[in-house]
């Protein structure tokens, strides 16, 4: 059935070729593969999966159709060797489980994007010698796990080479290149021949690095130093302010977490729901009603609210949640909102009226909001579990069993589905959630995912927005100050990391010393090999052999969380990806151990 589709894409690449009548057997009269026979000219099979094209010494032009390749879930191995091939770097990023790839001997050339490797765990071999790339060697490189072979001769990269860290390499070379700099220690343990033809390379093994120590020398140095103390200077004065202005609102864990979830009314909401009754008391009765959202909704108004027993949820930077049961009637939480006081009535109306009108089973709707010049608020009926956030990181003080893997996968499921839901019924907001984090998924009693707080960037007051919402923590937001539409995908990124590995995000950021910093950076440090003991949340329990689906969820939070946006999935892809994993499928089990270690074994034979 998949030979089908198979069969469609590889077409689509040998369309993409020139220059090719060594293609001929590839037509639609057979399946690529038939179990483990090919019936396609360098079609690499097993079990009837084509798990690696190699189409060597074939006078090949053209280029090649990575996005079609892309639909081929389990290809591992792509070898172009030896054709003429050439224009700018195939976007190979997409292709997330390779494990070889050889291009050497074409006429690709430009630079080669810094990242491209960075998802790609599972490279062992990369071949890309005897080629025209320019620019310095991707950084991403040197932080590949799995790395073994790195050519990289007869090109024209410049630069220096990246220091690679704890590296397996067995096989290198950046030979007859015009890098320079020293050779970083690691690899000097290569012989001559994998640096020559570099004449401004230097260490071992190549001749020892000169210092240069003329006047000039130290000119520069004495500026380089006194420019570097102005710079660290100013770096440690806005880190002050930004820290003076963080200390007013600081993403902590949620309230009702710190505190064990109150049970009864406390003296802190005792206050507030006493001032929230003052403030309206005074006015006629008229002026108190709450705005329904829905028809079906049997109606209370804002003096019954106020009666009723409450108890206070919890309290964040962007709100505070009060839990009431109505005499005779549901049990609603109200939300107060702290950050509003620059919206109009009709803007506000107008936006809860539109955020009433979605409807979907991963959204938690308003059911009804009250308009005030200094006070908003938003009412929703009440969700039995409570917030993700608490059945993550408090499930030991509230005496709940944790969250087994099936139930965090059903939940990363939902939560996809409430967005993509989200983007195509509020297409005009570039970040339909903007809010995406633990705290804002509730629970029903079947542990479904609801989204609350969605779509509230347009009311918000701006100049505190960026301090509140999750959106304006992301890497496009710190560095280049924009957010874009997959800025909801890197929360979303950033959320299933939560899930999967049990760590609190804002953990991360507060401890960071730069931008940089995140859960995913952390995720990113440590080699999928210890991905079992060290990042996966210990309290998941027994996984029952679901490591391989599990590392496959983590893989696309990594992706979602990918810094460069351009190369960011988009919420679509992102969702699509969520969905194809599996619960407890014993062919994906297999994936990345027996299978993937087979396969290796044929191509390196
Ligand atoms: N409808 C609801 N049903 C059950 N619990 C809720 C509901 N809404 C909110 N909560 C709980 O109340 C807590 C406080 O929510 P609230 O949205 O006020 O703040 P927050 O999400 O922690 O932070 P922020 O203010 O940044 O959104 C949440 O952690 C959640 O546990």
């Amino acid at each position: 059935s998949s030979g089908a589709s198979d069969s469609e894409l590889l077409l689509k690449v040998k369309e993409n070729l020139e220059n090719n009548p060594g293609l001929s057997s590839w037509n639609t009269s057979n399946p690529p593969c038939t179990d483990g026979h090919a019936n396609w000219h360098g079609i690499l099979c097993y079990k009837g999966k084509v798990w690696g094209v190699k189409l060597e010494n074939m006078g090949l032009k053209g280029i090649i159709d990575v996005e079609s390749l892309k639909g081929l879930p389990y290809l591992r191995t792509l070898s172009f060797m030896n054709n003429d091939l050439e224009g700018e770097w195939p976007e190979i990023h997409h292709l997330i489980g390779l494990k070889s790839l050889y291009l050497s001997n074409n006429k690709f050339s430009g630079e080669i994007p810094y990242q491209t490797f960075q998802g790609l765990q599972w490279l062992k071999k990369i071949h890309l010698s005897n080629n025209q790339f320019t620019g310095e060697i991707p950084l991403s490189v040197a932080s590949m796990p799995r790395l073994l072979e790195l050519r990289l001769e007869g090109n024209q990269f410049t630069g220096p080479i990246p220091r690679f860290h704890r590296h397996r390499l067995r096989s290198f070379s950046v030979a007859n290149n015009q890098l320079h700099g020293q050779i970083p220690p690691s690899l000097s343990k290569f012989p001559v021949s994998s640096f020559s033809g570099n004449e401004r390379l230097c260490g071992t093994p190549l001749e020892a690095c000169k210092a240069k120590t003329s006047i000039a020398g130290i000119i520069v140095a004495v500026v380089v130093v006194c420019v570097a103390v102005i710079v660290i200077g100013a770096v440690i004065f806005i880190l002050h302010r930004r820290r003076q202005r963080d200390a007013a609102c600081v993403e902590n864990p949620p309230s009702d977490l710190r505190k064990g979830r109150a049970r009864d009314i406390g003296s802190e909401s005792r206050k507030s729901i006493r001032s929230l009754s003052s403030n309206h008391s005074r006015r006629g009765g008229e002026q108190m009603k709450l705005s329904f959202l829905k028809d079906d909704r049997e109606r209370f108004d804002l003096q019954e609210l106020l009666r009723a027993s409450a108890e206070i949820l919890g309290s964040g930077c962007f709100s505070s949640s009060y839990k009431a049961s109505l005499l005779n009637g549901p049990t609603i939480v109200v939300k107060r909102f702290k950050q509003m006081s620059n919206v109009r009535k009709e803007e506000f109306e107008e936006h809860m009226r539109r955020i009433g009108r979605l409807s979907h089973p991963n959204l938690l709707p308003p059911v009804a909001y009250y308009y005030k010049k200094e006070e908003k608020l938003m009412v929703t009926d009440y969700v039995q579990n409570g917030s993700l956030a608490v059945r993550l990181h408090g499930h030991q003080s509230l005496g709940e069993p944790s969250l087994d893997w099936p139930t965090r996968l059903k939940i990363v499921k939902g939560i996809a589905k409430g967005l993509e839901y989200l983007y195509k019924d509020m297409p005009s907001l570039i970040a339909p959630h903007g809010n995406l984090k633990s705290s804002n998924v509730l629970l029903t009693e079947s542990f479904e995912p609801l989204l609350t707080d969605y779509g509230l960037v347009p009311v918000i007051n701006q100049e505190l927005a960026q301090d509140i919402m999750v959106i304006y923590k992301s890497p496009e937001y710190l560095q280049q100050g924009r957010i874009t539409k997959k800025t909801d995908v890197w929360c979303l990124g950033i959320l299933i990391l939560e899930i999967l590995t049990g760590k609190f995000p804002a953990n991360f950021l507060q401890q960071g010393k730069g931008s940089e910093v995140s859960l995913a950076s952390w995720v990113h440090s440590v080699v999928p090999e210890e991905w079992t003991n060290a990042v996966f949340d210990q309290d998941i329990g027994a996984t029952q052999n679901c490591e391989g689906e599990m590392g496959k969820l983590l893989k696309i939070a990594l992706c979602c969380c990918e810094g460069d946006v351009d190369k960011r999935w988009d919420l679509k892809e992102a969702v699509e990806k969520i969905q194809d994993v599996k619960q407890r499928d014993h062919d994906q089990e297999n994936f990345y151990t027996s299978y993937a270690s087979e396969a290796d074994m044929k191509s390196s034979s």
